[in-house]
C-alpha cells in the first residue's frame, strides 16, 4: 500500500474517503496529509482522524506517494497549476473530479505522470462506497492494484473502461441523492399516515438498505424479488400501479441519464 496518502480538498467526498480511509485501518491517520485552502476544515478532519494538516497543495504533493484530488472540478485548473513542479514521476494522481477526463488531467500535469481517475460516492463515509476506476498507461499493476484498495477500503469498487465513467456517475455518484430523495418521499407518506418523523426515516431507510441488501445476496432479480412482494389481488400491487402511473421508472432512468450527459459535458 502506499505508504503516504494526501488529499487536496476536505469537502464532502474528501471527508468521507479519509474517514473511510483510517475507520478501515487500510492506512493510520499519521499516513495521511490533507490540505483545504480553508485550513480549519482541513484540521477538523485531522483532529478526527489523526491525520496532519500541511499549508499549501504542493507542500502536499512533496510529502504524498499518492495524492487523492478532491476538489470541485471547476477547482481542479488552478490546483492542478499550484501543483504542477511539485508533481514528479513517482507519484500517483488520483482525481475524482466529475467530467475531467484522464487527457484533460494529463494535459495539466507534467508528461509521464501516473493519473488514476475515480468516480465515488459517499456513502464512502460509512464504509458501503461505490466507486469504478480506470488508470493511464504510467500506472504499474502494483498501484492499480493500491488504487482500488484504497476505494475497496470503504465499499466496493471496479476498475472499468473510461468511457463507463459517465454511466457510473449518473448511477452511483449522484445516485444517493435520488436515494435520499426517494426515503424523503416514503417517509413523508409514513407522516402523512400517522407516523412520527424519527420512526418514519428508520422504516424509509431500514426498507431500501433492506431491499439493497436482497438484491446483492440473492442474486435473484430485482423483478422477481418485487414479484414477491405483490400478492395477488393484494395492496402492493395496487401501489405498483400507481408508481407505473406516475411513471416512476422512467423518472429514475431520465435522473441517472441526465447526470452522466452532464458529466459528459461538464
Ligand atoms: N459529492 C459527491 O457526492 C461526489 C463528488 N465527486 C467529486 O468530488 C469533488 C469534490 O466534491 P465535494 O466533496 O462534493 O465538494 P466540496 O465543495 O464539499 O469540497 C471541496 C473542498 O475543497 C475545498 N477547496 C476549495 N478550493 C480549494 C483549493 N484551491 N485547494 C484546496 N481545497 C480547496 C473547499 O473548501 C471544500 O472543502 C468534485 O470534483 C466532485 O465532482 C465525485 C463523486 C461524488
Ligand atoms: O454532482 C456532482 O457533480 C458530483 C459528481 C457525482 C456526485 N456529485
Amino acid at each position: 500500500m502506499f505508504e503516504t496518502i494526501g488529499i487536496i480538498g476536505t469537502g464532502n467526498m474528501g471527508r468521507a474517503i479519509a474517514m473511510g480511509l483510517v475507520r478501515s485501518g487500510l492506512i493510520e491517520g499519521k499516513q495521511l496529509i490533507l490540505y483545504n485552502i480553508h485550513t480549519e476544515k482541513a484540521q477538523r478532519l485531522a483532529d478526527e482522524t489523526g491525520a496532519a494538516v500541511v499549508d499549501s497543495a504542493a507542500g502536499l504533493v512533496q510529502q504524498s506517494q499518492a495524492v487523492i484530488l478532491a476538489v470541485k472540478p471547476f477547482i481542479m485548473p488552478g490546483v492542478l497549476k499550484d501543483i504542477y513542479q511539485a508533481v514528479t514521476p513517482d507519484k500517483v494522481m488520483i482525481s475524482i473530479a466529475a467530467g475531467l477526463t484522464l487527457q484533460r488531467l494529463a494535459d495539466a500535469m507534467p508528461a509521464g505522470t501516473k493519473i488514476v481517475r475515480v468516480m465515488p460516492n459517499t456513502p464512502s463515509m460509512v464504509g458501503e462506497g461505490m466507486a469504478a476506476l480506470c488508470f493511464n498507461e504510467a500506472v504499474t499493476d502494483d498501484e492499480k492494484d493500491d488504487s482500488v484498495a484504497i476505494f475497496r477500503s470503504f465499499g466496493k469498487a471496479e476498475v472499468v473502461e473510461e468511457r463507463l465513467i459517465d454511466a457510473v456517475c449518473g448511477l452511483s455518484g449522484s445516485g444517493p441523492a435520488f436515494v435520499y430523495m426517494f426515503i424523503e418521499a416514503l417517509a413523508d407518506a409514513g407522516v402523512r399516515e400517522g407516523m412520527f418523523r424519527p420512526m418514519a426515516y428508520t422504516f424509509a431507510a431500514q426498507t431500501v438498505l433492506g431491499a439493497a441488501k436482497m438484491v446483492l445476496e440473492t442474486g435473484e432479480h430485482p423483478g422477481k424479488l418485487k414479484d414477491d412482494v405483490c400478492s395477488p389481488g393484494g395492496t402492493t400491487i395496487e401501489a405498483v400501479r400507481v408508481l407505473e402511473e406516475s411513471g416512476f421508472r422512467a423518472a429514475a432512468m431520465n435522473a441517472v441519464i441526465a447526470s452522466a450527459e452532464k458529466n459528459k459535458n461538464l
